[in-house]
């Protein structure tokens, strides 16, 4: 065969390859116009290299990140440098529908792109490749995974009977509140609340009981909540809660508030009616707090006193009491 057959073969083999691989593979010219548009493309646009060569690629697909997507071309054609395009940065450039089965829950092909600039044979750069991967296997893949790492998380932050924070996550939201008042001075309250002679609950209605006593208010509270502030289950029967950039006054009026709406709501357990009152102890922070933990036990101070004064009411912690 002479050299000239073996280069036509070769040729010939390439164009076939372009046309048929599995990835996208597009060729517009320094004026968008599309050059070339393979096998892959017309498969997923629904539209035919011979319909649209010569055609501008931004009028043709509309949907196009028009502004985005001229703006990473320009700099490959000015810096003469190949670009890259991750599904983690923009899912997809092109709107293509997904048919993988495996991974039939998304609704679109997530992308890689590669912009390569491409040189004449005189050197100057007069066209650009667009290079189009599928990669929605690994983003969905990705995503699922992250999905379920955030489920998890969740759960072990978590008090799985009244959905507010455990302990555990709540200490540790607490002592990140506390820096955030020692590096800004910011005001915040700390709350705890205790649900009076619970064991009578218990004892009188039975233990399921008690725990849809202790779900009932939970929800009051996280009603009563602000975005900011965070409750949790800190032990039994008892919740703590911090409200932030809010001083003690502002704190009683918000929890005398809950204490009457817990006061004035029931629980209804096997046709009993059940009704409960709680005992509050606030401390807001000030410049006797000398740490997290004097900023917690002066709270649970303060609801020791509510206890001691008949319970159903809030007390506020003073430094000297
Ligand atoms: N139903 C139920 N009871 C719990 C749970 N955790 C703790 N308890 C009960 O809560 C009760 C707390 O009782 P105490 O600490 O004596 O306090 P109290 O009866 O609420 O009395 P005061 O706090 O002084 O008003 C105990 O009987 C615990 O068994 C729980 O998850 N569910």
């Amino acid at each position: 065969m002479s050299t000239d057959q073996n280069a036509m073969n070769e040729l010939h083999w390439l164009i076939d390859m372009v046309q048929t691989i599995e990835v996208g593979l597009v060729v517009l010219d320094r004026n968008y116009n599309i050059q070339l548009w393979n096998g892959f493309m017309e498969n997923h646009s629904g539209v035919s290299p011979n319909g649209i060569k010569g055609k501008n690629l931004f009028d043709t697909f509309s949907d196009l990140p028009k502004e985005w997507l001229t703006q990473k071309m320009e700099s490959v054609f000015l810096l003469k440098n190949r670009s890259f395009i991750s599904w983690e940065q923009r899912p997809y450039v092109f709107e293509f529908k997904n048919y993988r089965p495996i991974t039939g829950r998304a609704d679109h092909m997530y992308q890689n792109i590669t912009l390569l600039p491409l040189a004449s044979l005189t050197g100057n750069i007069t066209h650009i490749s667009i290079i189009i991967y599928d990669v929605t296997d690994v983003a969905i893949n990705k995503l699922q995974l992250k999905s379920a790492n955030e489920q998890l998380e969740k759960l072990s932050q978590t008090d799985s009977l009244t959905q507010l924070f455990n302990r555990r996550h709540w200490q540790a939201c607490f002592e990140k509140e506390y820096e955030r008042y020692a590096r800004y001075g910011e005001s915040g309250s700390m709350i705890m609340i205790d649900i009076d002679n619970f064991k009578q609950i218990n004892d009188k209605y039975g233990h399921p009981a008690g725990d849809k006593v202790i779900q009932s208010i939970a929800h009051i509270l996280k009603q009563s909540l602000r975005e900011t502030d965070f409750a949790g289950r800190y032990g039994g029967e008892e919740f703590a809660v911090v409200l932030t950039n809010t001083n003690a006054d502002e704190s009683k009026y918000f929890t005398e508030r809950l204490r009457k709406k817990v006061e004035t709501s029931q629980v209804v357990y096997k046709n009993q009616i059940i009704k409960v009152t709680i005992s509050i102890g606030v401390n807001a922070l000030s410049e006797q707090t000398k740490n997290s933990a004097s900023w917690l036990a002066g709270a649970d101070k303060a609801l020791y006193q509510s206890k001691e004064n008949g319970r159903n009411q809030t007390s506020v912690f003073k430094e000297e009491s």
